[in-house]
């Protein structure tokens, strides 16, 4: 039986690029736009793996230094610099016919004119694929953390002989969302797009009674497509981060839905996508 090598993927993973803008602002203020990004590239890469020659091989070491080249004349949004990063590295080797550019972009708010702090309002993201000829520009955000008090009941799910949790008309619901969107369209303000498609998320956590995570889900969804028309898929992945209420019983007190253990594993896992229909 031959063996043959299969579908593969190289690049530089993680490059953390710091670019601080100087006096862009009335105030003369700094901006920070701080990133980790990751590329992957396939193409032509048999020989480097059958043989060894490596003269279709855009070393790492090379897209690293790509990835801060192009910071040097300004980054922009991550969308656009993903895009163009992409697009380089297929449009200037032929060896290489598929590029994948992930990156994220971690928050600072600013305390003064040079001074920041890391916030914890969710991290941006955007992975950009590009074949030569097409490219597909996702957005999203990861680890926005959120927490509603009251407002969430889970009851009605069936009951056999592992079944030991109870039902509840009121519980803790809390989740740190994970969200991908995918642009219908090459092109937009992408810093718009991320505004509009984040406070959907979080308006749809907030306001919705939720009778499941996965109610909720369907709804943080269902918010952005109603809310971005420049995008037509979101997918969301949110872990159900478990409030239990503490037995206090055994040092005599109550426990009148007041003191939760927040537990950390296991979680359930709620994942799902809402698309508009074709
Ligand atoms: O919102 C929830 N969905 C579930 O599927 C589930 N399963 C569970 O044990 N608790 C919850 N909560």
């Amino acid at each position: 039986m031959a063996i043959v090598l299969g579908e593969n993927q190289y690049g530089k993973a993680e490059n953390r690029v710091v670019r601080i803008d100087r006096g862009l602002d009335d105030d003369e203020a700094h901006r920070i736009t701080d990133l980790n990004v990751s590329v992957a590239l396939s193409g032509d890469m048999a020989d480097t793996h059958l043989t060894g020659a490596n003269d279709k091989v855009l070393a790492t070491d090379t897209q690293k230094n790509t990835v801060f080249a192009f910071a040097r004349d300004g980054i922009g949004e991550i969308e656009a610099y993903g895009l163009r990063l992409a697009r380089h590295f297929v449009d200037s080797q032929e060896s290489i016919h598929h590029s994948t550019v992930s990156i994220e972009s971690y928050p600072w708010t600013r305390l003064g004119h040079h001074s920041f702090s890391r916030s914890g309002e969710g991290t941006r993201t955007a992975v950009v694929s590009y074949d030569g000829v097409k490219a597909q520009v996702t957005g999203g955000i990861k680890d926005l953390t959120v927490l509603n008090s009251t407002g969430s009941e889970f009851w009605g799910f069936p009951r056999d002989r592992y079944t030991t949790l109870g039902e509840t008309t009121d519980r803790i619901l809390a989740t740190a969302v994970s969200a991908t969107w995918r642009f219908a369209v090459e092109d937009t303000d992408w810093a718009k797009v991320y505004e509009a498609a984040r406070d959907s998320l979080l308006e749809a956590f907030a306001d919705t009674h939720s009778l499941s995570l996965q109610q909720t889900l369907y709804a943080m969804g269902t918010r952005v497509l109603e809310t971005v028309p420049e995008l037509d898929e979101v997918s969301l992945s949110l872990p159900n981060k478990h409030h239990f209420l503490v037995d206090l019983e055994p040092f005599g007190l109550d426990n009148p839905g007041e003191v939760f253990f927040a537990a950390d594993r296991p979680y359930g896992l709620i994942e799902g996508t809402v698309r508009r229909e074709a």
